[in-house]
């Protein structure tokens, strides 16, 4: 039987956080288990290094090992380790004081505040060892320290004020914690209960954990390992593990660094997109630990949002174990990480883009959409994620796509600028009018079939010092030459008369018409007095109820057919020329993507087809 129990005060500060601990209702307070065991998982990691490097100690050949022991009708609650143990000092000193002025601080913020309830906070914070007394009215502890000449000792304590030390029977190395669950605490004392939270939160920790006399962890946390050591299938299973995935996934980074920030990550692209699915917005997957330990699951700030569909996990010995999600939210080795992680994966990326260009296709395929939130909204990124982006062009197959910097590559050498075309279709952008001075020019036009498109290019502006102008662009000036009138014009005089008639009949619906520079198959084609028609479309898109896409420059093609023949209704008075005009306005206005009020033309159509029909 043990002898000599002594009683001890807890310090103040550790008072005020078991009690604080004791009376709350902590939500999430299955965590306790996360930090015994990574007590525990700590304890055997130090002994492993005094056995190296040290002196001999105590049982040394007993295995590393956390033994879990559950027990339904007495409900307790049993950790186990082989670890490094703890002496009376050492006792006293760790588990009855707080030395970190930082957590006593904290402590003294949380109980100031008087708020009990706020616990979330507090098991954010993480309360280590004292956790177990959220679940505990009572925690005995066994310990014997590693040195040869040791003893055993036992520390017991029911959390209120004090704790009591008394000297053990003789026990080998090591800690055993026993708690006596409280009663609406019982389903800890459960096997299925103890396996699912360790499954959780303690999955990848390198020594066995042993619930009543059977392994739990049985993933290795491949992400520490040598990439030479891991096999495809490995890696394959792990993502399946990880993501809850049953296919293999489309591209995979393993890295270490330790520069500038210790950090070991294993990444996965699955090979779909969800949300392209209409699965509705996808959750962040990447998990973040420290050496091995859960910190956070599906991290939402340790990636940029537009990385969401990442898969994996980044660990990282900095991170402290206790980091909570406020601290998290503006620590500076959160933002680091962040930062590197990103600019790996977008250079890993850009490599595979070069070197699996099949691959590469097939991830711009179906993840193109992140890229390009990315691309729009994050500016720390911006410059290597434009750098991914891909277009078809008029110089590109359908389904074939072209880089900003392959398309400088191969611009004519009289062209300054990029220019690029909004259309919801390949063909529709073919069809319509705004590619004609390009194709007569030989210039290359990317098209660019998402509203998406046009505010990246509209928001940088310029890539590589080359201008990104828009093709319907009201102010379009291609530099050099312009092209002579055609012989077959209408005469100038007669082309200022006619703008001015056309402006009268469609009114406040344009700001101006002219004769146009740019048209050669088409006859009239609008343009936006705001410089580009994606400013108006993307107005349109956001208020689906209105037809009104406000007013717009409209330009006419003097050599064309149409617009000679309505030069001459026009001076013949006839009645029809005003229905020609305002037909020749929307149809340019249906090739510019705007969506037109389909009542008013079907009436004007029936009027044009009697006439055709005499
Ligand atoms: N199973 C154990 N074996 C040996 N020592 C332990 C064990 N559990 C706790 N200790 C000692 O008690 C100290 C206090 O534990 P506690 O969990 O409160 O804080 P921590 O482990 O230092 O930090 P945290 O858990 O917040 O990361 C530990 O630093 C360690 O020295």
């Amino acid at each position: 039987m043990s002898t000599g129990v002594e009683t001890k005060e807890f310090q103040t500060e550790i008072r005020q956080l078991l009690d604080i601990v004791i009376h709350s209702l902590y939500t999430e307070r299955e965590i306790f288990l996360r930090e015994l065991i990574s007590n525990a998982a700590d304890a055997m990691e130090k002994l492993r290094y005094t056995q190296l490097t040290g002196p001999e100690v105590k049982d040394k050949d007993l295995t590393l090992e956390i033994h879990i022991d559950t027990d339904d009708t007495t409900h307790t609650l049993t950790i186990t380790d082989t670890g490094i143990g703890m002496t009376k000092e050492e006792l006293v000193e760790n588990i009855g004081t707080i030395a970190h002025s930082g957590s006593k601080e904290f402590i003294k913020h949380l109980s100031a505040k008087g708020d009990q309830k706020d616990l979330n906070l507090i098991g954010q914070f993480g309360v280590g060892f004292y956790s177990a007394f959220m679940v505990a009215d009572k925690v005995t502890l066994y310990t014997r320290s590693y040195q040869m000449e040791s003893q055993s000792f036992v520390w017991e304590s029911d959390g209120v004020g004090s704790y009591t030390i008394t000297e053990g029977e003789d026990l080998s190395r090591g800690t055993k914690m026993v708690l006596h669950l409280k009663e609406d605490a019982y389903d800890f004392a459960k096997e299925e209960t103890v396996q699912r939270v360790i499954k959780q939160y303690s999955s990848f920790v390198p020594y066995p954990i042993i619930v009543n006399g059977q392994k739990v962890n049985t993933v290795d946390a491949l992400w520490i390992k040598n990439k030479n050591e891991i096999t495809d299938e490995e890696y394959n299973e792990f993502y399946k593990f990880i993501a809850n995935a049953h296919d293999e996934p489309l591209f995979r980074l393993h890295f270490s660094s330790d520069a500038p920030i210790n950090i070991n990550t294993l990444l996965f692209v699955p090979k779909e997109n969800l949300e392209q699915f209409g699965f509705g917005r996808t959750e962040p997957g990447v998990n973040l630990y420290c050496k091995k330990v859960l910190i956070q699951e599906k991290s939402p700030i340790v990636l940029p949002e537009w990385l969401r569909f990442l898969r994996g996990v980044m660990d990282s010995e900095e991170l402290p174990l206790n980091i909570s999600r406020e601290t998290m939210q503006d620590s500076a080795l959160i933002t680091k990480l962040n930062k590197v992680v990103t600019s790996r994966f977008l250079k890993f990326l850009d490599g595979q883009a070069t070197s699996e260009p099949e691959k590469y296709k097939e991830f711009w395929e179906k993840f193109n959409f992140f890229i390009k939130e990315g691309a729009a909204n994050d500016f720390t990124h911006r410059k290597e994620l434009v750098k991914l982006l891909q277009f078809e062009s008029s110089n590109t197959l359908p389904g074939e796509s072209v880089s900003l910097a392959n398309y400088i590559g191969r611009m004519k050498e009289d062209q300054t600028a990029i220019y690029y075309v909004n259309g919801p279709t390949r063909e529709g952008i073919e069809s319509g009018p705004y590619l004609e001075v390009f194709r007569d020019k030989g210039y290359e036009v990317i098209y660019t079939y998402a509203a998406i498109d046009d505010y990246i290019f509209g928001a940088i502006g310029e890539y590589e010092g080359k201008k990104l102008i828009s093709a319907d662009q009201s102010d379009l000036d291609l530099g050099n030459e312009q092209k002579d009138r055609s012989e077959l014009a209408l005469p100038e005089e007669e082309i200022k008369d006619l703008t001015e008639w056309i402006k009268e009949v469609l009114g406040s619906k344009v700001t101006e018409v002219r004769e146009s520079k740019r048209l050669v198959d088409s006859p009239a084609v609008v343009l936006s007095p705001y410089g580009t028609n994606s400013m108006q479309r993307m107005m349109q898109l956001m208020n689906k109820d209105s037809n009104d896409v406000g007013p717009s420059v409209l330009e006419i093609n003097a050599s064309h057919q149409m617009i000679k023949r309505l030069d001459k209704a026009r001076k013949n008075e006839d009645t029809f020329a005003k229905i020609a005009a305002e037909q020749i306005f929307e149809n340019a206005q249906i090739a510019a993507g705007l969506i037109i009020d389909p009542r008013g033309m079907v009436k004007r159509l029936n009027e044009i087809l009697e006439r055709a029909l005499g």
